[in-house]
């Protein structure tokens, strides 16, 4: 057996509870990239899903993960919307007498903020909820036990900042930068190969805890093949926020090489990309690649929910680096600086910025 014991992996959570700067109270242009993809996923339980083989089998419950869950409430609408579709299916198809019963994993990093997830499950939920802590890039579950697994905006995180930009005299010293959005190849080459390293055990875990004919479904931030990555909107959301680190590290409120050492560990991958790892695993049929647009409404587009958003997800590994005592300054610059760009902030978040990918375990 293989197990995650002896891996320490590095972890940022959302920020917890449900206090104004939650992630439960700023994460609803996650839930707009999630409710672009519900039609999708419907059809894709209908069409796909293989509930004679389960229907045959002595009965056990339909096993459901949702990998890197935070603290909801999306994941409960998400969760919710799956097994909707699979009872769906199990009514059309003549088996309504034969509906399992529901089981939701719901995973994140052990520093997640569980309480606050198990205090706002819904109480009227249709399955069993259980939590599971650990990380997703090793093992989380039997060989075999999983019927279905979940995964929105979580695939993007990498398991640590590469190795190559930690060094001064490594071509790929991030120098004033944040991220690899704007950055010279080496440190976006870097970032490639971390994130199809973490993808390749994610789907080697995955493929052992899947029964064979399960589906896979990962929504994640995505960008077009060949469009440079200093087009997507995630870019150049950190673009800005390197931005005005370097001008606080002017002003000497933090120094300049804590920003330089400063990378965020998130990758935006294209289609193409995901593609060739899907396939070199060998495991998966490929069901569904496609880049997707969220569908956000025009009133949650403004600087200010960029900023709240922003901070909800980033302010734990901000303050990790730099300390907690520069977030209210940080985010008072990063608003004004969305505010300055919000016409191209807007105008990518409508564009196709998301990667919505249906796998099947073959
Ligand atoms: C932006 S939140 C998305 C939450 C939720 N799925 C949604 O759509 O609103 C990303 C979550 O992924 C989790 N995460 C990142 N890397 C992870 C890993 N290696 N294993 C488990 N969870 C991870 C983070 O802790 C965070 O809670
Ligand atoms: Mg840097």
């Amino acid at each position: 057996m293989s197990n995650n014991t002896n891996i320490v992996f590095e972890s940022y959570p959302m920020i917890g509870g449900d206090g104004s700067n939650s992630y439960t109270k700023n994460s609803y242009l996650q839930r707009a990239g999630a409710n672009a993809v519900k039609a999708i996923i419907d059809d894709v339980i209908s069409e796909k899903l293989d509930v004679e083989k389960k229907n045959s089998s002595s009965k056990s419950a339909f096993r459901i993960a949702d990998l890197g869950c935070s603290v909801g409430p999306n994941t409960f609408i998400a969760m919710q919307n799956i097994i909707d579709a699979v009872q769906q299916k199990y009514q059309s198809q003549g088996f309504a007498s034969h509906m399992p019963e529901f089981q939701v994993f719901f995973n994140d990093h052990t520093s997640n903020d569980f309480n606050t997830l198990f205090a706002s499950l819904p109480p009227e939920r249709p399955y069993f909820a259980t939590g599971v802590p650990g990380s997703f890039h090793g093992r989380l579950f039997p060989d075999f036990s999983l019927d279905f697994v979940h995964s929105s905006f979580a695939l993007q995180w990498l398991s640590k900042v590469p190795e190559e930009l930690l060094s001064k005299n490594s071509a790929a010293w991030n120098k004033g930068r944040v991220h690899y959005a704007s950055a010279p190849d080496e440190v976006a080459q870097a970032y490639t190969v971390q994130f199809a390293k973490d993808i390749t055990t994610f789907l080697e875990g995955r493929a052992k805890e899947l029964v064979v004919g399960g589906l896979m479904v990962l929504n994640m931030p995505g960008i077009p093949n060949g469009n440079p990555h200093s087009s997507s909107v995630t870019g150049l959301s950190f673009d800005i926020l390197g931005h005005c680190l370097v001008d606080m590290a002017k002003e000497g409120l933090i120094s300049e090489v804590q920003v330089d050492s400063f990378n965020v560990p998130i990758y935006v991958a294209s289609p193409k990309e995901m593609t060739q790892l899907v396939e070199r695993n060998g495991c998966f049929s490929i069901e569904r690649m496609e880049i997707t647009q969220p569908k956000a409404r025009d009133d949650d587009l403004n600087s200010q929910a960029f900023t709240m958003h922003l901070r909800a997800g980033m302010e734990g590994i901000i303050s990790k680096h730099f300390g907690t005592e520069i977030i209210d300054e940080l985010c008072d610059r990063c608003c004004k600086k969305h505010e300055e760009f919000i016409g191209l902030l807007e105008s990518k978040c409508n564009e196709g910025n998301q990667l919505f990918i249906v796998l099947k375990r073959i």
